[in-house]
C-alpha cells in the first residue's frame, strides 16, 4: 500500500496517502499553499493546526534544504480550511520529478480546489528590486525541454488528460485578485507581474546563463514551482503562484555580487509578514464550489 517508489506513484498509492491523512483530521482543505525558501512563516498564520512531519507521512519525500521545515500543516485561514506545505521538494535534492510533485496529487485527493505556490527567485528583469513580489503570469520549463516533465510516463486519466493545456496555467482571476489585494494593502510599489523560468539547480546561474534567460523572456529564475504547477493543472486545480525576488541575478562581469542561499533566506524573512497578509487576504476572497461555511 505504501511502496518505497523510486519514481512515480500510482493513483492507488496517492489515494492511500490522502486517506491516511483524512483519517487523522476532520478538516477538509479547499486551498493548498506551498511555501518557498524562507517563506515557511506563512504556515504560522493557520489556526487550529494539525501538523504532520513529512517523515511520518506514508509515501512522502523528506525535506533536505535549509529553510524548508518539512511539515504539512492543516488549519484554517480566517475560517477557510487550508493545507500548507512548510517546505517543498526540488529536483536538485535528487528526487525524480514525479516524486517532488506527489503532494499536488495528494492535495487534489484531499479536496483542494485552489493551489497557491510561493518561491524565492533571482530577478532577471532589470526593473526588479530585491524584495519585489512577482505574480507569475507564465513560465519557461527548462528541464521540460530536455524531457524532464512530471507527466512523462504512463498517464492515468483519473488524474487528467494525456496532453494538458498550459497556456492557461496561471489563473487570470487570481492574478487580478492578487493585484487588487496588494493595492488595498499598499503593496503596489513592490508588486510586479512576470515570467518565471525553472532550472534544475542547485548551482546558481552563470552570467551568460542569466543573460540568455532574460533574452528568452524570463523575468525571474528559480529551481521549483513549475513542476508542481503542471501537475496541479493536470488534475484540474486552479493555480496562483508568486516569486519573492530575493536577489538580483548577476548579469554583469564587473559585478561583485554573488548569489547565495543566506541572502535568499534573509530576504524571505524580511518580506514574510507582507506575504502572509497578501496570501491570507486572497484566501478569504477566493470563491469555491463547496459550501465550507
Ligand atoms: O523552493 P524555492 O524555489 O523557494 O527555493 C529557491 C530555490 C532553491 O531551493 C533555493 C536557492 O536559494 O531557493
Ligand atoms: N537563481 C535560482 N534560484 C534562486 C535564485 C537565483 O538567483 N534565488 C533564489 N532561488
Amino acid at each position: 500500500m505504501f511502496p518505497k517508489a523510486a519514481a512515480g506513484y500510482s493513483y492507488e498509492d496517492c489515494r492511500a496517502t490522502a486517506d491516511w491523512l483524512l483519517a487523522q483530521t476532520s478538516l477538509r482543505p479547499l486551498v493548498g499553499i506551498v511555501c518557498g525558501s524562507g517563506l515557511g512563516g506563512l504556515a504560522e498564520a493557520l489556526k487550529d493546526q494539525v501538523v504532520f512531519n513529512y517523515k511520518d507521512i506514508p509515501n512522502f519525500p523528506h525535506s533536505t534544504v535549509n529553510g524548508h521545515a518539512g511539515r504539512l500543516v492543516f488549519g484554517t485561514l480566517k475560517g477557510k480550511p487550508c493545507i500548507c506545505m512548510q517546505g517543498r521538494f526540488h529536483l536538485y535534492e535528487g528526487y525524480p520529478v514525479q516524486k517532488i510533485t506527489l503532494p499536488m496529487r495528494i492535495f487534489k485527493l484531499l479536496g483542494v480546489e485552489t493551489v497557491i505556490l510561493t518561491n524565492a527567485a533571482g530577478g532577471l528583469n532589470q526593473d526588479y528590486k530585491v524584495g519585489d513580489i512577482m505574480i507569475i503570469k507564465d513560465h519557461i520549463n527548462m528541464p521540460g525541454f530536455a524531457g524532464n516533465n512530471p507527466l512523462a510516463g504512463p498517464n492515468d486519466e483519473r488524474f487528467g488528460v494525456r496532453f494538458p493545456c498550459m497556456s492557461d496555467a496561471y489563473d487570470r482571476e487570481l492574478q487580478q485578485l492578487a493585484q487588487d489585494v496588494g493595492a488595498e494593502l499598499g503593496y503596489s510599489d513592490f508588486m510586479r507581474e512576470g515570467v518565471y523560468c525553472v532550472l534544475g539547480g542547485p548551482s546558481f546561474e552563470t552570467i551568460a546563463e542569466c543573460r540568455m534567460l532574460h533574452k528568452l523572456g524570463a523575468d525571474a529564475v528559480g529551481m521549483s514551482t513549475v513542476h508542481e504547477v503542471i501537475v496541479a493543472r493536470h488534475c484540474g486545480m486552479r493555480v496562483f503562484a508568486m516569486s519573492l525576488i530575493t536577489n538580483q541575478a548577476v548579469m554583469d562581469y564587473d559585478s561583485e555580487e554573488k548569489a547565495n542561499h543566506e541572502e535568499v533566506l534573509q530576504t524571505g524573512e524580511q518580506r514574510s509578514k507582507q506575504l502572509e497578509r497578501l496570501v491570507s487576504a486572497m484566501v478569504t476572497r477566493i470563491e469555491h464550489n463547496t459550501n465550507y461555511a
